[in-house]
């Protein structure tokens, strides 16, 4: 490497949220583009505690495009890094022969180096490709000089990162155009609408999952009919609900949607042909145990919703967190001298009433859940400005500590 590179390169870091969906999306109409079957809503988590970090660079001395993920180099010719990089490198052609780019026009003939951390563990289900892709997609635009819409870049990494492109209550809006440019995020609500809002995920286990969401959901549209009778009866209406039920700050009407909507999708995964399990009996507790603890209280308090995999979210109010979190930990007593049980924001401690431990009676598991992290809505993607905070060293590398 040349000695000069560090004044030669061009290098941005942004961090971008995990979100996680109410109302689910599984199943595409166009693999290649990423068009959903429904339209599908999150939440945007708060990156204090979930985010991807993402450094891009640029210089006339790399030889080729190259990608570190968690340290490792990955391959770079993956279909869907490839859709992100043409399309960006495209826009950013395309404001350079309008003649409104800011850039030295040299960066379109360089090549990037990209080095990406998640801070929680990749491919669990914990929503890493939709941080991973949006960071991607958010830092790449920065360093080519890109501004304005890019959900439908994000979509064509993975179709759940356009909705982490923005903060708080966003919608995917599928769409109906084939080339697929009506297909794009939309914020519904900042973060800052519902201020007491908390979102607990319960790790079940940090384990690589089985069956990854791309294969999961063509199989499930290949086979399921009730997939099909789910896209085309049931969310066009729930969307609308949801929408009602997040304006109105109506937290009943929200987690009784989130809890019916994560279970049909579970129920696509069992109708799929030959079926998919992503809950598994650790899930299925905290499914009774939220229940239980609403029906004790006679009102919903809790909502839980799954993803690909066994790790419950949940969703409640700041004032409902302490006595749940006790329940949590009575039902699913954790190692004596594991970690931290709770994870990100603090918790306060609270009393677990003997009525309501007898109203759950649950058979206690052992370990059952690892940790809990702690958090609420947040915002969309941000530039890192603190260069000392860059992953790529001055050589062009990602740095040893990476
Ligand atoms: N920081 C990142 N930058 C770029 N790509 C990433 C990043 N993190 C994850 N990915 C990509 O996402 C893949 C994991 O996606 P996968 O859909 O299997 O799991 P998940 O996103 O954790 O779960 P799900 O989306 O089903 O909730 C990784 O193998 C990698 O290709
Ligand atoms: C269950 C889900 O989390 C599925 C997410 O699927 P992905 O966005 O990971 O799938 P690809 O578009 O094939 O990359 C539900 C959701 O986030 O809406």
């Amino acid at each position: 490497m040349p000695e000069n590179t560090m004044e030669k390169h061009n290098i941005v870091t942004c961090t971008a949220p995990v979100n996680i969906a109410v109302i689910k999306y599984w199943g595409k109409r166009n693999e290649e583009l990423i068009l959903p079957i429904n339209s599908s809503l999150s939440v945007t988590l708060h990156q204090d505690q979930l985010k991807t970090t993402t450094t891009v660079a640029t210089s006339r001395s790399f030889q080729e495009d190259q990608i570190w993920l968690n340290g490792k180099e990955e391959d770079i010719t993956h279909p869907r890094l490839q859709s992100c990089l043409r399309e960006i490198r495209r826009l950013a052609r395309k404001r350079r022969n309008d003649g409104d780019s800011p850039l030295d026009p040299s960066i379109l003939s360089q090549k990037v180096h990209i080095c990406s951390v998640n801070n929680f563990p990749t491919a669990a289900g914990l929503a890493s490709s939709a941080a991973g892709f949006a960071c991607l997609v958010y830092t790449l635009a920065r360093v080519f000089g890109i501004e304005g819409e890019l959900s439908g870049i994000a979509r064509q990494g993975s179709g759940s990162a356009c909705r982490s492109m923005y903060g708080g209550f966003v919608q995917w809006i599928m769409g109906q155009k084939d080339d697929g440019k009506d297909s794009l995020a939309q914020q519904v609500e900042p973060e800052t609408h519902w201020p007491d809002l908390r979102i607990l995920v319960l790790v079940a286990s940090a384990e690589k999952k089985s069956v990854g969401s791309t294969s999961g959901m063509q199989t499930s549209v290949q086979t399921s009919c009730l997939l099909m009778h789910r896209a085309e009866s049931v969310v066009p209406g729930r969307m609308e609900e949801m929408i009602e039920a997040v304006r109105g700050k109506n937290f009943a009407a929200f987690a009784d949607l989130t809890m019916k909507d994560s279970n049909q999708f579970h129920a696509t995964c069992l109708d799929t042909y030959p079926p998919i399990f992503y809950l598994n009996s650790v899930s299925q507790q905290v499914i009774n145990l939220v229940h239980r603890f609403n029906r004790h209280y006679g009102e919903t308090r809790l909502a839980y919703t799954f993803d690909a995999g066994p790790n419950a979210v949940i969703y409640t109010l700041q004032q409902h967190v302490p006595e749940f979190v006790q329940a949590v930990q009575h039902f699913f007593p954790p190692e004596r001298n594991g970690g931290q049980f709770i994870q990100g924001l603090p918790v306060n401690q609270a009393a677990l009433s003997e009525e309501l431990k007898q109203a759950i009676a649950l058979e206690p598991m052992p370990k059952g859940i690892s940790y809990i992290i702690s958090t609420k809505a947040g915002p969309g993607p941000r530039v890192v400005e603190d260069p000392t905070q860059h992953l790529i060293g001055s050589d062009g590398m990602p740095k040893k500590t990476v």
